[in-house]
């Protein structure tokens, strides 16, 4: 095992033990302990030998592995044993490495060891340990000294100076005290011994000079290997650097990229972080000046609503002062409207007067004319008759051709000069047609159709084929410059048709009584008056004025149930109405009398355009269809059509479905008529003017809806601006 200086030593031996070599038969070098034991043996106190014994202990605790030094790792061992950090023990390492040379040897140990053992464990014996070591060396010395002093002279000091100079020991020896002290020991007891002991010094110092020699060559080839090593280590060290140095560099590379890219995508951050600065600053500007915007909104608002809140206050105050005004304003208007409602029926009144006049007159014009052309059209026949009557009878006596001249020029000639007295109709058909009065004549002058025997009802289906008919009994009326002194009939006593009495449902039609020459009018009265009912007379002013239209299919019933619902009784022999007829009837609603202005219109298509004038004005309408004929039902559409196109949805309609007593011949199932007004919002009813069944309900019911309307848009007349709500007509 090397020492650390280099020299080949064994194992620590005891003393005594070893391989028998060395001088005079001791090993050949003595273990560094050895020599300690020697000096155990030698002049020690208990006390040190223990610290001895302690610190070969330690050493042998540190030097596990035997090699016979201590390097500074070993001492760390020491850190369980002693009660020491691991800087203290570093410490004591470099304490105890006398040499430096980083290596502790055994003498170093255990000198320093006790030296610092008792100064680390005794601090006060430590002095004294020191003293003592020191007191004991000096008394050592001084023994030796006094020993030496008192026995060397001078020549023995120069001999051993000689013999350490013969013998070079200043370079190994550094203390020769002992070396001195051994010599004169051994010079004054055994000077024969001395030259063994010089011969041994001599060996010793030789050995040591060598070992000294080979410790300063093993020295310089350490420190050649050490500086080797060191270069090496230097070299493995710059190579390490330049590692380290590339490493880093590297790293720094790594780094430099990575903080680059770092860098960059911060600063892509910042920009991004900018720009939303930049936004969120532009949005704050903006949010600013929203706000400066609003909050000067805010300053005009308040503003505009404090102008408000005055604007307000006097409007108020206007619309209290408006409203007392209105309220004045509505009574005005209310008595206005009284006055304008008054003078609107008195103009309505006259209007219809007017019409009246002008549209009889008209109407009588025109069935005049046609009056004449069918006169014409018979005379023509009859003189074809006579013609050929003459031919066949040409003996006869010429008696027979006076009575013809007796008569007074043509009817034509009566009416074209004016004479004015107008005998009635049926007279003047008497004496040219002389026919048998045993029915009735329609107007065309045809007998009316035969009636069932025995039933006394129209025939089948209504009369057909239809003669032409009667024009309507408009026409009898005297004109109207004939009317201050036309003597008026009474109704009842309506010359030209047969009368069906108003008991009595048999239908029997009895001879109407002779005319009387003075002119009558079917009505009895002039027209626009209105007609004296048995039941029901209306001394004053009637309440309230509605007009109502009457349209539907011709022979469906309309005159029929115009005359049955006015004058109260059923005529089977009506004659097709030509143009328009108007009858006007009060009635009682609901405690005020409601006067009904009653339009008839002709069915038939070619009045359709004198008709459909009269719808315009209408406050209500009756739309009729024959309930046995399933035609006229389904011409109510267009009917109901016409009647919008002329007035709107704003008019009541009342759907009659009439001849309800011809049960028999039903074409049209009630629940059609029910369903068709539901549909159109219509009052509905099946009558029937023959019997009068429903006559006077239905339009009972029509004059009151009429009324009730009347009331609402008066009250929302005078009530401001409320528009009046029409209500459904089937209530
Ligand atoms: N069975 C029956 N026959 C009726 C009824 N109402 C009218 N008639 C007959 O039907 C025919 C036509 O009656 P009108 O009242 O002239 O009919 P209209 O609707 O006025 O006809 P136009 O004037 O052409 O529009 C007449 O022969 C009437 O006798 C009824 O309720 N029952
Ligand atoms: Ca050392
Ligand atoms: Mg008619």
């Amino acid at each position: 095992m090397a020492a650390p200086d280099g020299r080949v030593v064994s194992r620590p031996q005891r003393l005594g033990q070893g391989s028998g070599r060395g001088p005079k038969g001791r090993g050949a070098c003595l273990h560094p302990l050895d020599s300690l034991e020697q000096k155990e043996t030698q002049e020690q106190t208990p006390g040190q030998l223990d610290m001895l014994r302690k610190a070969q202990e330690f050493f042998q605790t540190c030097d596990a592995e035997g090699k016979g030094f201590i390097a500074r790792k070993d001492m760390q061992r020491l850190h369980k044993e002693l009660p020491l950090s691991l800087e203290e023990l570093e410490d004591v390492f470099d304490a105890l490495d006398a040499d430096g040379n980083g290596y502790l040897t055994p003498e170093e140990f255990t000198a320093g060891f006790s030296h610092f053992f008792f100064r680390q464990n005794n601090p006060s014996q430590e002095d004294a340990g020191e003293q003592v070591a020191q007191r004991h060396k000096e008394k050592v010395y001084q023994s030796r000294g006094n020993e030496d002093l008192g026995d060397m002279g001078e020549d023995e000091e120069a001999q051993f100076q000689m013999l350490m100079d013969r013998l070079g020991a200043q370079k190994v020896l550094e203390d020769e005290s002992d070396v001195k002290q051994l010599w004169l020991q051994l010079k004054k007891d055994e000077p024969h011994l001395l030259s063994n002991f010089e011969d041994f010094l001599t060996r010793i110092f030789s050995q040591l000079q060598e070992a000294h020699e080979e410790k300063n060559e093993l020295e310089y080839a350490l420190k050649r290997k050490i500086a080797a090593y060191d270069e090496e280590i230097q070299h493995l060290y710059e190579e390490m650097e330049q590692q380290i140095k590339s490493e880093k560099e590297q790293f720094l590379l790594k780094d430099t990229e990575r903080f680059q890219a770092r860098s960059q995508e911060l600063e892509q951050k910042l920009l991004c972080k900018e720009q939303e600065l930049e936004q969120l600053t532009q949005k704050q500007k903006r949010l600013e000046g929203q706000c400066t915007a609003l909050h000067h909104d805010k300053h005009e608002t308040k503003a505009e609503n404090t102008k408000l809140k005055l604007t307000n206050q006097e409007l108020a105050r206007e619309l209290e002062r408006t409203s007392w005004e209105l309220q004045d304003a509505q009574q005005q208007l209310e008595s206005l409207q009284q006055e304008a409602c008054k003078l609107h029926q008195e103009k309505e009144m006259e209007v219809y007067r007017v019409t009246e006049s002008l549209q009889r007159e008209k109407a009588g014009l025109l069935k005049q004319l046609d009056f004449l052309r069918e006169r014409n059209k018979h005379l023509r026949d009859e003189r074809d008759i006579c013609f050929q009557k003459n031919k066949a009878a040409t003996a006869n006596t010429a008696a027979s051709r006076a009575s013809w001249k007796n008569r007074s020029g043509s009817v034509i000639g009566k009416y074209v000069d004016g004479r004015g007295i107008l005998r009635s109709q049926s007279e003047e058909e008497e004496e040219v047609f002389s026919i048998p009065r045993r029915s009735s004549l329609g107007l065309s002058g045809y007998p009316l159709t035969e009636e069932e025997p025995g039933t006394g009802e129209p025939g089948p289906g209504g009369p057909y084929p239809r003669p032409l008919r009667r024009i309507i009994s408009i026409e009898e009326d005297p004109l109207p410059q004939l009317l201050d002194g036309g003597f008026e009939q009474p109704l009842s006593k309506c010359p030209e048709e047969e009368e069906v009495c108003d008991q009595g449902a048999q239908g029997q039609i009895q001879e109407a009584p002779p005319l009387k020459l003075t002119p009558t009018s079917p009505r009895g009265q002039p027209v626009g008056k209105e007609a004296v009912c048995k039941e029901e007379s209306s001394p004053s002013a009637p309440d309230r004025l509605f007009k109502i239209v009457f349209v539907g299919n011709s022979a469906v019933g309309k005159t029929s149930f115009l005359r049955r619902f006015c004058e109260g009784r059923f005529s089977p022999g009506m004659a097709a109405t030509v143009g328009i007829d108007y009858r006007v009837k009060t009635v009682n609603v609901d405690d005020s009398q409601v006067a009904l202005q009653l339009w008839d219109t002709a069915g038939q298509e070619r009045y359709r355009c004198i008709t459909q004038q009269f719808f315009r004005k209408a406050d209500g309408v009756i739309v009729m269809y024959d309930l046995t004929d399933k035609q006229s039902f389904l011409s109510v559409r267009r009917w109901l059509s016409s009647v919008e196109e002329a007035v709107g949805d704003r008019v009541p309609v009342l759907l009659l479905g009439n001849k309800l007593d011809n049960e028999k011949e039903r074409e049209v199932p009630r629940g059609l008529g029910e369903q068709l007004a539901k549909d159109n919002n219509l009052i509905f009813y099946e009558c029937s003017a023959y019997s009068g069944h429903n006559t006077k309900e239905s339009l009972l019911h029509l004059a009151r809806f009429l009324k009730e309307q009347e009331d609402t848009v008066r009250e929302d007349t005078i009530q401001v601006g409320h528009p009046a709500k029409k209500k459904s007509c089937c209530g």
